[in-house]
């Protein structure tokens, strides 16, 4: 499990060894780890001594940290460049630069082979518009890529995007989630004594030990029933395929089996694809959760199908993802009956039908909402969890699962390969898998188990991205590989 926190966390953690007067020590132990990195980095491609290394530095701490990493680069031999970006800069690093033999300049050398971003930091406000940088130039980031919000990943103007952000006390939040982990290529901490300091992380990220052992293996001793029966209510004679995508993805995931409940058109498709899945019309059967959504479309079909599908939870206290068409179907009713049955619920939505579903379940909450969604994923997702009181997962570039508590992991496996359609109905029998094989634990178990689908699906994703473009259908394979090598 990697935890992050938010730059204003970070800062807490830093302000009692400021207050002890360890302020200058603090940012040496961050520069002298920006340089070692810098130094391997240098060395894996050529010789340390004669490189010219520039860094744009800015005008407060970050600007400080580049400004002493550069000093000690310099007494290794570096040719040590600061090209300051404001009026002000940060003295004693400078004077560190200037003893250390380093200079200043207006511009980026053109033998410059590696760039130190080191405008901006934990303490940037709104966005700023980077300087052109010369191509094929290895950029590093001095705790983040200047203009990523630490607390959310927003990028409000420019960034220079970084092929390495070594981040000092904790990895912060906004490294992870959206543009800012995408802006902020490898990232590495480098340890400056916070630790005891830091309190609850913000949010977390499965690794993949965490998340296989969500798909554990069965044991010796296990049958179909043990392993998991998943009910899968999604298809109709308009989007047959949805079904079959379910299915394919649920089957690939490894559980006991999948129990389709859908129109003729859809069961046949399905059982084209999948004879073992046992196929009728209704939603009777042994089924442990179930998955309600995709391809269902809107009419009363659609809404009676769905309605089966919630008393069924109900009667049972069965666990239930409802994904796609049953984002625009679900009432507030229903989520009430639910809740109160003790059903563990996700709802796994984009963008877009968050948007739409918070205006119609949580209209409270939909003021500036749209924006909210984009800027600050993981608060969307949370606001609406905690409203509704269900697990939220949160489709997009990065993924974020958040229960109602605030418990929130974000997942950033998958590419944009992933955006094709039919993928969200894969993620949907996947997140329907964890919940059939696991007993309950409580929201906060559940949205570890959304997470685990979502690493599985973006995993798959790109193992299937990496032998050229795909469509939706292709997945199922890619999970059986992702779970066959542990
Ligand atoms: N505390 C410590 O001991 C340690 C801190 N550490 C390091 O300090 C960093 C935080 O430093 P920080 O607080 O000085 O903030 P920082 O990110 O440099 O930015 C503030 C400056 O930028 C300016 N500015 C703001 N927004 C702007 C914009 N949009 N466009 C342009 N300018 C803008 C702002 O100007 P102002 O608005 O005040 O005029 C101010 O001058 C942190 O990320 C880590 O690297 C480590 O060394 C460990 C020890
Ligand atoms: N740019 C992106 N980077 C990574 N993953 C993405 C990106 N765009 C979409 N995805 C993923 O692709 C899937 C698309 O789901 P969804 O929009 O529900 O598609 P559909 O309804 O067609 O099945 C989601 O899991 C989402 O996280």
């Amino acid at each position: 499990m990697i935890h992050a926190y938010t730059g204003a966390a970070v800062r807490a953690a830093e302000s009692p060894l400021l207050r002890a007067g360890q302020g200058a020590a603090l940012m040496r132990r961050a520069a002298w780890g920006l340089a070692r990195v810098v130094v391997r980095e240098l060395r894996s491609h050529g010789p340390v001594a004669g490189a010219t290394v520039t860094a744009l530095v800015g005008t407060g701490n970050n600007g400080g940290d580049a400004l002493w990493a550069l000093a000690f680069l310099r007494r290794r031999g570096v040719n040590a460049v600061a090209v300051p970006t404001g009026e002000r800069i940060h003295e004693a690093g400078l004077a560190a630069l200037r003893r250390a033999g380093g200079r200043v300049a207006d511009q980026i050398p053109v033998d410059a082979v590696m760039l130190i971003d080191g405008v901006l930091g934990t303490g940037a406000r709104g966005g700023w518009e980077p300087p052109l940088v010369p191509a094929g130039i290895t950029v590093v980031a001095c705790d983040l890529p200047s203009g990523v919000d630490a607390e959310t990943g927003h990028v409000a103007g420019g960034v220079i995007p970084a092929d390495l952000t070594v981040t000092f006390g904790a990895l912060k939040t906004g490294l992870v989630v959206g543009a800012g982990a995408q802006a902020a290529g490898r990232v590495e901490v480098v340890d400056i004594g916070l630790g005891t300091y830091l309190e609850e992380s913000d949010v977390s990220s499965l690794e993949r030990d965490d998340a296989l052992a969500v798909f554990a293996q069965p044991a010796w001793d296990d049958h179909k029933y043990s392993r998991g029966v998943l009910g899968v209510c999604a298809g109709s004679e308009q989007y047959p395929g949805a079904a079959v995508l379910v299915c394919s993805s649920a089957l690939a995931s490894g559980l006991g089996m999948v129990q389709y409940a859908g129109p003729r058109r859809a069961a046949d498709l399905v059982l084209t694809a999948h004879p073992e899945v046992v196929a009728g019309s209704g939603v009777e059967g042994k089924a442990q959760a179930w998955v309600a959504g995709p391809g269902l479309g809107s009419d009363d079909d659609a809404r009676s199908r769905l309605a089966a599908v919630v008393d069924a939870c109900v009667d049972g206290g069965l666990p239930l993802v409802l994904d796609a068409s049953a984002l625009g179907l679900v009432t507030l009713d229903h989520l009430s009956r639910l809740r109160s049955a003790g059903c563990e619920v996700v709802l796994t939505p984009h963008q877009g039908e968050l948007v739409k579903l918070v205006d119609r379940l949580a209209p409270h909450l939909a003021g500036g909402f749209a924006d909210l969604v984009k800027a600050d994923p993981v608060a969307a997702a949370r606001r609406t969890a905690g409203a509704l009181g269900v697990v939220v997962l949160l489709k997009g570039s990065t993924t974020v699962s958040a229960a109602p508590g605030g418990r929130t992991l974000v997942q950033n496996e998958g590419g944009p390969e992933l955006a094709t359609a039919g993928t969200g109905d894969c993620l949907a029998g996947l997140v329907g898998s964890t919940l059939v094989r696991t007993q309950h634990g409580g929201l906060s178990a559940t949205v570890e188990k959304a997470a685990a689908a979502a690493w599985l699906h973006g995993t798959a994703g790109s193992t299937t991205a990496s032998g050229g473009p795909f469509g939706a259908s292709s997945l199922a394979s890619a999970v059986r590989h992702a779970l066959t090598d542990r």
